[in-house]
């Protein structure tokens, strides 16, 4: 089967962006791990794919999968991403456009300088809804909110980090960092993504804060490994380092690829989101079956 895609990036996450909103393609978890692969396939990130509406107050509905295959709940970046593609597609004219993902209704609105936010919706605190296995595990007050020590199994060596959990519709890990750039992300990060507390897997986010309005953050993804940038990442680190008592409502979170202005103010409010949505190129290719 031969299709066409998009490829595009938002702060350097990059993405296969799919318009199955005539034909659905019923592509296969191998067929989404060949589009992710950078030697024999496009190369991205997550695969989005963009679907007709489910019901009538909703513009599409959104699927993601990781560059593993698999399925999730949430892509912040690709939110972004997922609206500049469905203007440029002339799929919709409007500014302001809501989708459909697993688990939340997303706003995505166009700003006048291209960028577009996100209304991510409230953060979800619930540990069973990360989800997250307390078992045994005592955690640690700190500002509003709690730490949890895990204890990580590395090379024999045991090691213990605190992390402050969130689910932004997908689970995430917070971890605070002196230093981003010496940050043992590529070893520590897959050992806190497979710790038993998380039987679904977590995205893990290390945290520099630099003053109370800018962060530096880097992200070791499920199912990607460590991106450019994390948009639901980007929005955790945040609303844990407010709840720390660490960040003001609205930070700038610098990243590996650019820079996304995030602002949350407390309670049920909606995070939002704020950053760019870049077209790379168009193709077609032929997949395996
Ligand atoms: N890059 C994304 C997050 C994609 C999903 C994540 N890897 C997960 O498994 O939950 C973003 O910008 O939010």
């Amino acid at each position: 089967m031969r299709i066409p895609f998009t490829k595009m990036q938002g702060a350097g996450n990059d993405f296969v962006v799919l318009d199955e909103t005539r034909t659905h393609y019923g592509l296969s978890p191998a067929q989404y791990r060949f589009l992710a692969d950078r030697h024999f396939g496009v190369g991205a990130d997550q695969i989005l794919t963009v679907r007709p509406a489910t019901s009538p107050d909703m513009d599409f509905s959104y699927v993601i999968h990781n560059a593993d295959g698999g399925q999730v709940e949430h892509c912040g970046n690709g939110a972004r991403c997922f609206m500049a593609f469905v203007r440029r597609q002339g799929l919709t004219a409007k500014d302001q456009v809501t989708v459909q993902t697993m688990n939340r209704v997303l706003q995505l609105q166009r700003q006048p300088d291209g960028r577009v936010t996100v209304d991510m919706e409230a953060p979800d605190f619930a540990l069973a809804h990360l989800p997250f296995d307390a078992t045994g595990l005592q955690a640690e007050s700190s500002g509003s909110w709690q730490k949890w020590p895990l204890a990580l199994d590395n090379q024999g060596l045991n090691t213990i980090v605190k992390v402050a959990l969130v689910s932004m519709g997908n689970p995430h890990a917070v971890m605070l960092m002196d230093d981003v750039d010496t940050a043992p992300v590529l070893t520590l990060g897959p050992l806190v993504q497979q710790q038993g507390a998380f039987p679904r897997g977590v995205n893990v986010g290390f945290m520099q804060v630099q003053d109370r309005s800018h962060i530096r953050l880097r992200v070791y993804e499920r199912g990607a490994g460590e991106t450019l940038a994390c948009g639901t990442g980007a929005c955790a680190a945040v609303v844990a380092g407010i709840r720390l008592g660490l960040l003001d409502a609205t930070v700038d979170v610098a990243t590996h690829g650019g820079t996304l202005t995030i602002a949350w103010q407390g309670g049920s409010a909606p995070v939002l989101l704020t950053g760019p949505a870049t077209v790379v190129f168009d193709g077609e290719i032929e997949l395996p079956n």
